[in-house]
């Protein structure tokens, strides 16, 4: 079986991670399915930036990063995060890469249009899709974090949400798996909050403007609506504390809440 897909794994759920997802992401590429992972790692940037008493903001979702800014989000993503990640897939027996963005210029950038009032936030204009393939043909897993570059060599933070789209959108996988902090989108129905089960991107609008969806689930259902196009038929949205998880979210689908083409 060869079957890629690509999971976005969350700054907000990956101290809370257990070993066994880990065990469960080897088993998976075991069996001949190939993982492709883009991670955040926004809750850890805002810890380094007040420990080096840096201030931080958010304008639309999204941090305004200034030059000293765009250093911890390297420091921190393409350092700390990255390499996290590789030893715990490692410490599960598998075999991972991690690289960054900016490394073989895999996730080339441009400023968003309103860069002016944000800073060196990038959005993604081409990734890098061979030497992706290339790491997995030799079995390793990818771990990307998302910085990226321009021609010119300057460095974007981009949103994690939004680059691990772009790299579904390019690799052309079926599947998106957003591991995150909560079991799917919520939505309070009789007083009581439930996961929905699926959504549309009609019911995500209505969401949205009733405020019902907020702060960090806008950029996964808005990164989810942009990659459901070629072969992308599936975003995923799920906690990554759940058993098996992965597994059953990339072999049978229905866990979380699944936004379809
Ligand atoms: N309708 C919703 N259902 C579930 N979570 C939501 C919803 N709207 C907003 N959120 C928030 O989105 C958060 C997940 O986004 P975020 O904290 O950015 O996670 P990550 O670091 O995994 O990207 C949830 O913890 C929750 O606070
Ligand atoms: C431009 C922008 O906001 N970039 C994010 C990148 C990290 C990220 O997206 O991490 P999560 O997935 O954990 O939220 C940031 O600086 O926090």
């Amino acid at each position: 079986m060869e079957q890629r897909f690509v999971m976005k794994c969350g700054g907000s759920t990956l101290a809370a991670l257990p070993a066994a997802f880990f065990e469960d992401l080897r088993r998976l590429q075991e069996s001949g399915v190939k993982p492709v992972i883009v991670h955040g790692g926004g809750p850890a940037i805002s810890r380094t930036l007040e420990k080096l008493g840096i201030e931080t903001e958010f304008v639309g979702g999204l941090r305004r990063t200034t030059e000293d800014v765009l250093d911890v989000v390297e420091m921190v993503l393409s350092g700390t995060i990255n390499k996290e990640i590789v030893r715990r897939i490692q410490g599960a027996g598998a075999r991972a890469l991690g690289l960054s963005g900016v490394d073989g210029k895999l996730i080339q950038a441009r400023p968003v249009s309103n860069a002016v009032e944000i800073g060196h936030v990038g959005e993604v204009t081409e990734v890098n899709a061979a030497v992706i393939e290339g790491v997995m043909a030799m079995g390793y897993i990818p771990v990307l974090a998302p910085v990226g570059i321009d021609d010119a060599g300057q460095r974007y933070n981009i949103n994690a949400d939004t680059a691990a789209g772009a790299v579904a959108s390019q690799l052309g996988v079926e599947r998106m798996i957003v591991v995150t902090d909560v079991p799917g989108i919520l939505r309070t129905v009789d007083g009581e909050k439930r996961v929905l089960p699926r959504v549309t991107a009609a019911e995500i609008d209505e969401m949205i403007a009733s405020g019902e969806i907020y702060g960090g689930m806008i950029p996964k259902v808005k990164a989810a609506l942009a990659c459901l196009h070629g072969n992308v038929r599936e975003v995923a949205i799920v906690s990554g504390t759940e058993p098996d998880v992965l597994s059953r979210a990339v072999l049978e689908g229905g866990v979380g809440t699944v936004i379809e083409a």
